[in-house]
This record gives C-alpha cells, structure tokens and sequence, in this order.
C-alpha cells in the first residue's frame, strides 16, 4: 500500500509534477480494447454493483436522497447541494447515454454509493483534437462508509465500464485537488436577495452595513432591458445552435451540439433550466443567455432549508453587450425566485463580474482531464468553455 498522499490517482494516467515537460501533447495510455475487463470490479461482502434507471421513480428517490444527505459541501460545512429528481434526469439522460453509466453500489437494496458518465465529444486545444469521451459526475459514497475505499472502485468500475466503450479519456470538476488540475477556477456570487443571504449565513454584514441597505445596493429593475428578449422554444433550436457551436470555438475546451442535443440542454424545463433568447426582427435569434436552478440545504437554520441559487450556463451575445444580456439574466433569476446568482471566471464571464456587482466565492473548482497531456499542462479560466453542473 502506497502511503503516498493520494495514493489512487498516483496510479492513474494522469500528468505527475516530474513528468510533465516529458510527455507528448494527447493520450498519455493508448488503450487497447482486448485487454479491459471483462467483468466488474470486485466489491466487499455484502455490496453489489447496481445499475441506476433514473426513470424509474423509486431508483430515481434513492439517488436524490443519497445526494440530498451525502454529497457535496461548502467549505464550512453550512450547505449541501440539493440536486431535484427533474434536474438529475436532465444532467444524467442526454441523447446517447449508456443504460450502464449510472452506477450504483447496494447494500442490502439501500443504495450507498453513486458515480455518472454521459458520453460527450470534446474539442480540445484545437479542431484536430475532436476526442469522444465521458463526462464524470455524482461521485458520492454515503457518509457512514467512507474510508472503506470505496471511491476507487467506483472510479475504475465507470472507468472500466468506459474504456469497454472503445473511449480512453474523461472529463470532470471538483473543489477539491487532485493530480492533476487542468484549470483552476473560481466562483462569484451575485446577490438577488440580500435578507435572506444574511439570514441563511451565506453573507455577512459589516458594523456600517444595514440590511436595508444591502437590500438598496442590490436592487434590479422588475423588467429586463433588452427588447425581444424571451423564453426560448423549440423553433429556436437551429439558430441556438449555430451560435452557440460559433462562440464555443473561441475557446481550448468546449463541446460541439447537435440540434438534439441544444433540445436537451437548453429547452426550458421548470425548476431545471431556463433559456433566454434576444428575437430580432425577422424572428432572428441574436443572443441567449440560459442559468441552471441548483438549490443548496441550509444546514441546521432555524428560519430555512434551502437557498435557492441560479447558476450561470452558456451565455452567447453577439448583438447585445454582454454586461446588458447578464444583467438581464440577473433580473430574470430573481423574478424567478432565486437568492442568488453565481458563476464561475470562465469563458467571457470575467467581463461582467465586477461591473454587475458579484462578489468572489470561498474556494474553487478544478477541471480535470483523464489520460491527456495538454500542450502547455495548464488553461487558464477564460480558455475553458465547458460547464459542468
Ligand atoms: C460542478 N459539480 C461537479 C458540482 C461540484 N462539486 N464540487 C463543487 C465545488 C464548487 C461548486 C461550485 C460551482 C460554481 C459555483 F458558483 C459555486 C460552487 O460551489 C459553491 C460552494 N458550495 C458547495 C456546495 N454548496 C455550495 C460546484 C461543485
């Protein structure tokens, strides 16, 4: 046993400090399909290896309220994301997804630990580099059972269960770090409900600050500015589309959609998704900004359970100033019933942060790419043009 921190991801295909100016830009393992195994990973006595169907309501209930108690936590421990059944079907059933990618650990019919692929095509660094790979998500192992190193078995049984797939690489986040961080970024945090920030903790108030006066600071018009701005529908799929796949390519990370896929990530769905486009004349679709509701559990408070956030998603403006199409945004969540508004310092977000009042977050999330070596080891924020919930 390696008592080498980390000591997992030291055994994984990913860039270590030492080798860094050694490896060649791509794959760092060329897989070769004979060799995967065949059958799942070995488990403990008395756990199974399960496969989720997110459409069946019961499994569905099981995922959400393993989630909901045991996964991810603020810094200090005051929230817990609350991820609903609706958005967990939206993040986890996209066009093309393997019945086998949802995987689940049981003990006894209680599920107990939980790992997601979703096949993505990713472009990275270039048009040359167009790699079909999975999207890893929901690693959670539920709180009564940690340390029995049941993580790494779930890493490498989706690992295994992707490889069979004839695809070597990986994509995915997380707030803490890990060998190896492709990027480092951050998290801002725009208020639309200054009372109730103060109230759940997530703000503080200086000995000059009031609440009516933060409540002042943060006011928003009742309506958006930006005229022909609404609701996105399905006849506005094509032109979504084209923009969207025309704006990612400024980028050194980003995913090229289909119109079946833009139908997936970016019609609205209530309490999920909400999309936003700017008609012009002529019915032409301009710009659209779209955010994700992704409520946290308060922990322990007296007076609420849950703060609803807003989550920046892909925000194309190409007539519109970008500050005017986000403030919009930001009128839109609160009409919506968010607290607040948050975003992280990637693609162009950096050019309304300050301007519209966001403050920085607590910690950071991390971009990490299985078995590839990039160019230069590192991207910076605004190169990423992928965002995952
Ligand atoms: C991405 N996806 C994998 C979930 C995930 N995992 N780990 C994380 C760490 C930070 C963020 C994050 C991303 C964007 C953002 F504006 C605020 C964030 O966290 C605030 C802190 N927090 C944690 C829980 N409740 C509140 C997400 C994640």
């Amino acid at each position: 046993k390696l008592n080498k921190p980390h000591q997992f991801w030291q055994t994984q295909p990913m860039p270590n400090i030492n080798e860094m100016d050694k490896l060649k830009p791509g794959p760092i393992q060329l897989g070769v399909l004979a060799e995967v195994r065949k059958d799942p990973f070995n488990l403990i006595e008395k756990y199974e290896w399960f496969n989720v169907d997110l459409r069946n309501e019961e499994q569905a209930q099981q995922v959400y309220t393993l989630l909901k108690e045991n996964y991810v936590e603020d810094d200090d421990n005051m929230f817990r994301f609350d991820y609903s059944i609706e958005f967990l079907r939206w993040a986890l059933l996209p066009p093309g997804q393997y019945a086998d990618w949802l995987v689940g650990v049981r003990v006894n019919q209680k599920l107990v630990g939980f790992i997601s692929g979703i096949p993505v095509t990713l472009f990275i660094e270039n048009q040359q580099n167009k790699v079909k790979m999975t999207e890893i998500n929901f690693l959670c192992v539920h709180k009564k059972i940690r340390s029995n190193r049941l993580a790494p078995v779930l890493i490498k049984e989706i690992t295994r269960r992707v490889h069979i797939k004839n695809m070597w690489q990986a994509v995915y986040t997380a707030g803490i770090v890990v060998p190896t961080p492709i990027s480092q970024t951050r998290y801002y945090h725009r208020s639309l409900n200054a009372k109730k920030l103060i109230e759940v903790g997530f703000s503080s108030l200086s000995a000059r600050q009031t609440i009516s006066r933060q409540q002042k600071l943060y006011k928003l018009p009742e309506e958006p500015k930006t005229p022909g701005l609404r609701p996105m529908k399905k006849k506005d799929v094509a032109q979504v589309t084209k923009l969207l796949n025309e704006y990612l390519k400024n980028f050194k990370l980003y995913f090229k959609y289909t119109e079946e896929e833009v139908k997936h990530w970016f019609l609205p769905r209530k309490d999920v998704i909400s999309t936003y486009v700017v008609e012009k004349e002529q019915g032409i679709v301009t710009d659209f900004l779209s955010f994700y509701n992704l409520p946290s559990q308060v922990i322990n408070n007296p007076k609420h359970t849950h703060l609803k956030a807003a989550y920046s998603y892909y925000n194309v403006a190409t007539q519109t100033p970008i500050v005017q199409l986000m403030y919009d945004a930001l009128i839109l969540a609160k009409n919506e019933g968010f607290d607040v508004f948050n975003a992280l310092d990637i693609m162009d977000n950096d050019k309304f942060l300050k301007e519209l009042m966001f403050c920085s977050g607590d910690g950071q999330l991390n971009y990490y790419l299985y078995n590839w070596k990039l160019e230069n080891d590192m991207l910076k924020p605004e190169e990423i043009g992928i965002v995952l919930v």
